[in-house]
């Protein structure tokens, strides 16, 4: 259910009702929805005939494919051939086909003579946007989650499940794919008995593609998940669970609603600020704007990629990327700064701000748990290649005859830039990944800058173990000599560590033949000629001023947490 409220706020509320409803003039809006033929009256819809559901998966698992399906099947979407992925809604989602939003609908569906409003939520699958997940959950009180028929359980399948599990709801299983010539759902329903503890009669086969089994899907959601609990006649709680901007109506946000109602022209309070906004609309279907929500930096190469892509193709904006960096604290020693911060232990986002280790008792770098499902031949591999990112081993075991689970503790600035490729490279894909917060823990930590003939790149200045320093930044330097265009002047590519340097490379310069038009054998002219050349040189080395073009930054990226 969406709101408009004042210059500001427009909630969806996903728990109860609202009271202004307009499906007409939302269905224009955002093109997809036919209109109902009766506007449903909110403020009397009965609670106990809602379900606010999500569906979780491991990536193209077919979360969107079913919630195509879902919203053909309650009419909510005419059933034609176009229907792919209806909810993905992003130019940039039907590019790279996923879904990087988390993006919601209400259906309504009559079962056993009675109307209910399922508010469905379909979330990301791809590892880089597990944030969407978790939030999305806050919002439901149950879950479907589906695990490919042919793929089975994958580290995602996990992680959701386990997010759902503690978030205390109802997890119906869905083995989508059944169609498939590989599909073998009885396997996939023992791992879900033997990882999930769920009884495998609980799973509900289907294939979305077909649409075959989809209404038992709809069914178990009425008879599986419970409504939401919500107290009309309290004052009004809700929570914001998602925010977008719209450049002409100003922020609207996402909500579930716990207590009361709301209604056009309410005045409410983020309790979080403190401010007051008036609602001015309120609906319940979610419309097409941008989230303006500032992230947690990127998640991964794929959340930076897409991010960037937003940016450019939504906004016509260019983007200036720099490394990617993790939240790390530092136990300061220093009277000065523990003054200047007025706190002891100071978290530091811009790696320009990290405090020399002068001042610092300890350093302490943020881990997350990761979780591994691979078949087994790529076992030795991958292990190699968590080790090789300074994680500890906390668990192995086998989900199946020939699949196994690994966890790991890692730092997590190992695995932020580009740990998900190369377990997909080095599995020939078929490895899957998902991590959870764990903690901070004390790590040697130094600062390494990149300068390129004595200047300074702010975009590459990075946080890196003691360990690693020499190896990473000899490798970026190497990789900023490959993707720098050659100038007409030397370049000088330099790692550093304080006032030491770690590694170095040059990018040659451009040599134009000065003596091309110096025909026969005067020596002195020739060497006159080549001497300004050089001074030349010496003089545009200095000035020089070196444009990084910007798929270098992402190709120094891609490799840098590597070695
Ligand atoms: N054969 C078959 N293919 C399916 C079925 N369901 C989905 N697919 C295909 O699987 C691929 C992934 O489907 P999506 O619905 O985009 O998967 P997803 O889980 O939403 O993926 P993300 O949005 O990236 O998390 C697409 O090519 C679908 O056409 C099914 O029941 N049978």
């Amino acid at each position: 259910m969406w709101v408009r409220a004042g210059r500001t706020l427009r909630p969806w509320a996903a728990g109860a009702h609202a009271a202004a409803v307009e499906p007409q003039a939302a269905s224009r809006a955002y093109g997809v929805v036919t209109e109902f033929k009766e506007k449903p009256d909110m403020s009397k819809f009965p609670v106990e005939d809602i379900r606010n559901f999500s569906i979780i998966a491991h990536v193209d698992h077919g979360k969107s494919t079913l919630a195509d399906r879902l919203l053909e099947l309650t009419g909510t979407i005419d059933k034609t051939k176009n229907n792919k992925q209806v909810l993905d809604k992003l130019q940039v989602e039907r590019e790279r086909g996923i879904t990087v939003k988390a993006q919601t609908a209400s259906l309504f569906y009559n079962f056993e003579g009675k109307r209910y409003l399922l508010n469905l939520i379909d979330t990301p699958g791809h590892v880089d946007f597990s944030y969407e997940v978790s939030r999305s959950l806050s919002a439901c009180q149950g879950v479907l989650l589906v695990v490919d028929a042919n793929e089975g359980i994958q580290a995602q399948t996990v992680a959701n499940f386990f997010l759902a599990f503690e978030a205390q709801l109802s997890v119906i299983p869905v083995i989508n794919k059944i169609d498939l010539k590989n599909a073998d759902p009885k396997r996939v329903e023992k791992q879900i008995e033997k990882v999930f503890d769920i009884p495998g009669d609980e799973c509900i086969k289907i294939s979305a593609k077909l649409g075959t089994n989809v209404e038992s899907v709809l069914q178990a959601v009425i008879e599986r998940i419970p409504p939401p609990k919500v107290y009309r006649k309290n004052p009004l709680r809700a929570l914001v669970f998602d925010s977008t901007f719209d450049q002409y109506r100003g922020v609207i946000a996402n909500i579930a609603l716990f207590d009361g109602v709301v209604s056009k022209g309410d005045k409410i309070v983020s309790a979080h600020t403190k401010k007051t906004y008036e609602v001015n609309e309120v609906g319940i279907l979610n419309p097409n704007e941008q989230s303006t929500h500032k992230l947690l930096g990127f998640l991964g190469l794929l959340h930076m990629e897409v991010f960037n892509q937003r940016l450019e193709q939504e906004y016509n904006a260019s983007v200036i990327l720099t490394t990617p960096t993790v939240p790390y604290k530092a136990v300061l020693s220093s009277a000065k700064l523990i003054k200047e911060y007025k706190e002891k232990e100071i978290t530091v986002i811009n790696p320009a701000q990290f405090p020399d280790k002068s001042k610092v008792t300890e350093y302490l770098e943020p881990v997350v748990l990761g979780t591994v499902i691979t078949p087994d031949e790529y076992t030795g591999k991958i292990i190699a290649l968590c080790q090789a990112r300074r994680a500890v081993q906390k668990n192995m075991i086998f989900i199946d005859q020939n699949r196994v689970m690994l966890k790991y503790l890692f730092p997590l600035n190992e695995i932020v830039v580009d740990f998900y490729d190369s377990l997909k490279s080095l599995s020939s894909g078929y490895a899957s990944f998902d991590y959870e917060d764990a903690g901070y823990q004390a790590a040697e930590l130094v600062k390494m800058d990149i300068l390129l003939n004595g200047n300074f790149v702010e975009e590459l200045v990075t946080i890196v173990h003691k360990e690693k320093a020499y190896s990473v930044g000899k490798n970026i330097c190497e990789r900023l000599k490959d993707s720098l265009p050659r100038q007409l002047f030397e370049i000088a590519i330099q790692a550093v560590i304080g006032s030491k340097v770690i590694a170095r490379e040059t990018v040659k310069a451009y040599r134009k033949n000065v003596l091309a038009k110096c025909y026969g054998g005067d020596i002195t002219r020739k060497m006159k000629l080549l001497k300004r050349q050089t001074e030349g040189k010496k003089k545009l080395r200095k000035i020089g001023n070196i444009e990084v073009p910007k798929d270098a930054f992402i190709k120094v990226l891609k490799t840098q947490s590597n070695k």
